[in-house]
């Protein structure tokens, strides 16, 4: 129960719900136990006017319908509190969920890179969604199901004690095997639809993968194999789900079976004692009746709720971990820092965690603020670590970035990333309207702000040419873009964002040579006074920067203009005539 006291915040928080359902469930519960005593009563009449105690069939026939009236009023009474119970309770149950789930995206919103890394997209989903459910049946149901036994308890055995003292122990003695037999049986099903999840989860993956997959599919000609190791895995689930179905059959019967022999020991017990004079109403023993079926659910909810209960520990075991990781990256700075835009990288080297990859050594240059750099290498030589390193997603291993005399670690994180704009490698755009993915760097631009920005990237004329424009929605329910166009798209965000630090990586790699022109004349007018990071693969990109560094193995191998470079050998030189001449070709 260690890990459940974490939620003991939010029951704090929903407190006077909480007692208020707590009331409820009392006053449910009291006009319950009326019904039985109704009833009990209702057999008294007949019997003393079998006996003929009273003659007076009138007087009968009076006494059984006021206490039928009796009954309804209970029954409706106890009807309209059970549903405020579950009101309260389950009501209460979903705010917090709602707040807990809030609280886990919080956490991994705050985390860093490195936490994703480490951990599977669909670990995190489950935690948010599969672990909260469960917890959130502890929190309502669980807690419901356990307030609603005890009082009915209380109330109903010291009610029971109170008439029958004797038959009373003999009635409740079955009731715990009751409890232990469905609490092994809700072990038993958890365990069993624990494994039916990680099915339904690989048939999942299996099927998200096929359909993001379906053109290599296609054009493979797999779908037969595709077709086969899917059944393969349809009929492992169905197996599991068929194991499932077996012990979760049992759990009904068992609870008849044990309802049954109480009602039998109540008939027997009770039978013998009344033909012995030690209960002198046979209204008693249909009291009694009722009572064995009114706890039976109730007794029944002992053995599930504690499976509840543990399935929910477990659930909050493996949330907790999550929010207790504090992120490798935080904000330590509150205090406003102004952003200067130069930049400098003094005796930088990185090496990543998880790989122990070695991306960047003893990297040093300057960039003036307003200033454009290039930024040149092969394949892994270390250009987006730069900027990574330069967004802070990751912290240097050795040596210092400064921006405007500042190292980087002392400014305020937040203001810092406010102050640049990225354009990734792989342009993620969200399934949302063209507009708001440009918004996206800027939520309050205006609609003139939007196609200014999309102008500048030379993606306005392809928007204008969809039926909706702007407002076309991208992504699983819309449209889908060209890769050139969706690098556009995120070139305009990051531009309407109007930040002092730009970071551009490789992000013109899917347009053509004519538009990537373009882009760059807009660029260099809109960047003035802005620091500009151009990472490329081809000369065409950075010759126009202030000054362009080559990497190699995480390493500046050469630095300097572009006319510098062009005219000494090396790296630069070779791909600036490599890529001429293939231009020619
Ligand atoms: N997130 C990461 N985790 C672990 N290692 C990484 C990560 N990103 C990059 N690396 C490794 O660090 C090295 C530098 O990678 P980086 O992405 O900075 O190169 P790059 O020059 O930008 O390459 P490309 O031109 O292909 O984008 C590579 O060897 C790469 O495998």
């Amino acid at each position: 129960m260690r890990a459940l006291r974490h939620l003991n915040k939010y029951f704090l928080k929903y407190k006077f719900r909480l007692i208020i359902g707590l009331i409820i469930t009392i006053i449910a519960r009291i006009f319950a136990i009326a019904v039985p005593k109704f009833v009990g009563d209702s057999v008294d009449i007949v019997e003393q006017y079998i006996n003929g105690e009273v003659s007076s069939i009138s007087e009968v026939k009076s006494g059984l319908m006021t206490n039928i009236l009796l009954i309804l009023g209970a029954v409706l009474i106890s009807a309209f509190f059970t549903f405020l119970m579950r009101q309260t309770f389950i009501v209460v149950s979903r705010f917090i969920e709602y707040d807990l789930k809030n609280e886990i995206f919080q956490q991994y919103e705050r985390l860093s890179l490195n936490f994703y890394k480490k951990n599977r997209t669909g670990d995190l989903m489950n935690r948010i969604s599969e672990d909260v459910s469960k917890v959130r049946m502890y929190v309502g149901p669980a807690i419901m199901y356990s307030v609603n036994t005890i009082t009915l308890f209380v109330v109903v055995i010291g009610y029971m004690i109170s008439i029958a003292p004797m038959l009373t122990l003999y009635t409740i003695v079955p009731l715990p095997i009751l409890s232990i037999s469905i609490y092994k049986l809700s072990v038993t099903i958890h365990k069993r639809s624990t494994v039916v999840q990680q099915y339904l989860s690989k048939l999942t993956t299996f099927t998200q993968e096929s359909f993001s997959g379906i053109t290599v599919i296609k054009a493979y000609g797999i779908e037969e194999q595709t077709q086969h190791d899917f059944k393969n895995l349809a009929n492992d689930s169905k197996d599991k789900n068929l194991d499932l179905a077996k012990v979760q059959a049992l759990f009904f019967p068992l609870m008849i079976l044990l309802i049954g022999i109480s009602n039998v020991i109540v008939i027997y017990i009770g039978g013998k004692q009344f033909l012995d004079g030690k209960i002198e109403d046979l209204g008693v023993i249909v009291e009694f009746i009722i009572f064995v079926n009114m706890l039976t659910w109730p007794v029944a909810t002992v053995g599930w709720v504690s499976s509840i209960v543990q399935q929910a520990e477990a659930s909050q075991v493996r949330i907790n971990e999550f929010l207790s990781q504090e992120p490798e990256i935080s904000n330590t700075v509150t205090e406003h820092t102004p952003i200067q835009g130069d930049v400098v990288f003094d005796n930088v080297s990185f090496t990543y965690d998880d790989t122990n990859i070695v991306a960047l050594k003893n990297v040093s240059f300057e960039v003036a603020a307003g200033e454009t750099i290039g930024i040149i290498g092969k394949t892994g030589s270390g250009k987006s670590t730069i900027l990574d390193l330069i967004g802070r997603l990751y912290d240097v291993s050795q040596g210092t970035i400064r921006i405007g005399n500042t190292p980087i670690q002392q400014l305020n994180l937040d203001e810092l990333r406010k102050h640049i704009g990225y354009v990734p490698q792989d342009a993620f755009l969200f399934s949302d309207s063209i507009k708001n993915n440009i918004k996206f760097g800027k939520e309050e631009a205006s609609d003139e702000e939007v196609i200014e920005a999309a102008k500048n990237a030379v993606v306005h004329r392809n928007i204008i040419g969809f039926s909706k424009g702007y407002d076309t929605v991208l992504g699983e329910r819309g449209i889908t873009l060209s890769g050139g166009q969706k690098q556009r798209v995120s070139i305009a965000r990051a531009i309407i964002k109007d930040p002092k630090i730009l970071l551009f990586d490789d992000c013109l790699s899917a347009v053509d040579t004519e538009t990537e022109e373009e882009i760059l004349n807009n660029l260099h007018k809109i960047s003035k006074n802005k620091t500009t990071f151009i990472v490329s693969h081809r000369v065409s990109t950075a010759k126009n920067a202030d000054k362009i560094i080559v990497l190699e193995d995480g390493k500046i191998i050469q630095q300097g203009t572009h006319n510098q470079l062009v005219s000494q050998e090396g790296y630069y030189k070779e791909l600036y005539l490599k890529q001429l001449s293939e231009k020619e070709i």
